[in-house]
């Protein structure tokens, strides 16, 4: 994983997406969407110093500038929240839009199908309303995230933000459904579990990989382990607020390249 890639996959996504005509941008959260708000004050008609002492493969394209002031962003997470204010862009709230012209985001791993898997800064919540409103849905990664199907690379397991009282009952359930593999998330640096900006807990399960195989529970009962059938199956379990899996919603996959120069693409 590196740092160039990250980047580049963000530029790269934000040049051949934004133009003069974008109005309402969704920002999402974790480390490569820095990359994403660093190239749109880039394009801006206000300047700020760019800091990032690389040279970006773009630089000696032509592109529109972007009219900032036009702009307004909505964020995803108090990261993204935070990102936004600190760049001095508008910020705008995800109950004030029915409506998002595009948002880019990170993932922690995005299948050949452009299904994800999101959460791991346990941002999904926000995130997913962010993207079921936007009108194109974008996936900014390193190389390291692209995969032929989920759980593949991302062992740690899919991401359900739970109501906290019912996260005992939550383990239980996805115990019922054959999950072996499944933890509250702990927090760094305080005693006790992550709370998200919601106020609830994390846990992660792990269901193998979703290659769409008969999955067995512990009621005897099988399922199919694909992306929109464990979406299902943990979406309806009494107590889980939203879960980390993305089936269908991106349109597009930027993933920038070990060699730190190149962006590979994945598109439906
Ligand atoms: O909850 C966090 C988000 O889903 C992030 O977009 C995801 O974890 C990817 O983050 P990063 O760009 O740091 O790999």
């Amino acid at each position: 994983m590196s740092t160039n890639s990250k980047r580049q996959a963000a530029y790269e996504a934000v040049d051949k997406h934004l133009n003069s005509d974008t109005r309402i941008i969704g920002i999402g959260s974790g480390s490569t969407v820095v990359f994403v708000v660093e190239r749109i004050v880039q394009r801006g008609n206000f300047k700020k110093n760019d800091n990032s002492g690389e040279k970006n493969e773009n630089s000696d394209q032509k592109l529109e500038e972007l009219d900032l002031n036009q702009c307004v962003f909505i964020p995803t997470s108090f990261q993204s929240r935070l990102l936004i204010i600190n760049n001095g862009l508008n910020l705008g709230e995800i109950d004030q839009y029915h409506e998002i012209d595009i948002t880019i985001d990170g993932a922690d791993e995005v299948d050949e199908n452009l299904n994800a898997i999101k959460g791991g800064g346990a941002c999904h919540l926000r995130e997913k309303v962010v993207a079921e409103i936007s009108k194109k849905f974008i996936i900014v990664a390193d190389y390291t995230k692209r995969s032929t199907v989920l759980g593949e690379k991302w062992i740690k397991g899919i991401p359900i933000e739970v109501i906290p009282f019912c996260y005992t009952l939550v383990l239980n359930s996805l115990k019922l459904l054959g999950c072996q593999n499944f933890n509250l998330r702990m927090a760094k640096n305080k005693a006790g579990p992550i709370i998200t900006d919601n106020g609830n807990f994390v846990v992660d399960a792990y269901f193998g990989k979703l290659d769409g195989q008969q999955f067995l529970g512990d009621d005897n009962l099988t399922f199919i382990n694909s992306p929109s059938e464990v979406l299902k199956r943990i979406k309806l379990l009494t107590g889980v607020v939203e879960v980390g899996l993305f089936v269908g919603m991106a349109e597009i996959a930027y993933f920038g390249e070990e060699d730190g120069c190149s962006v590979g693409v994945l598109k439906k």
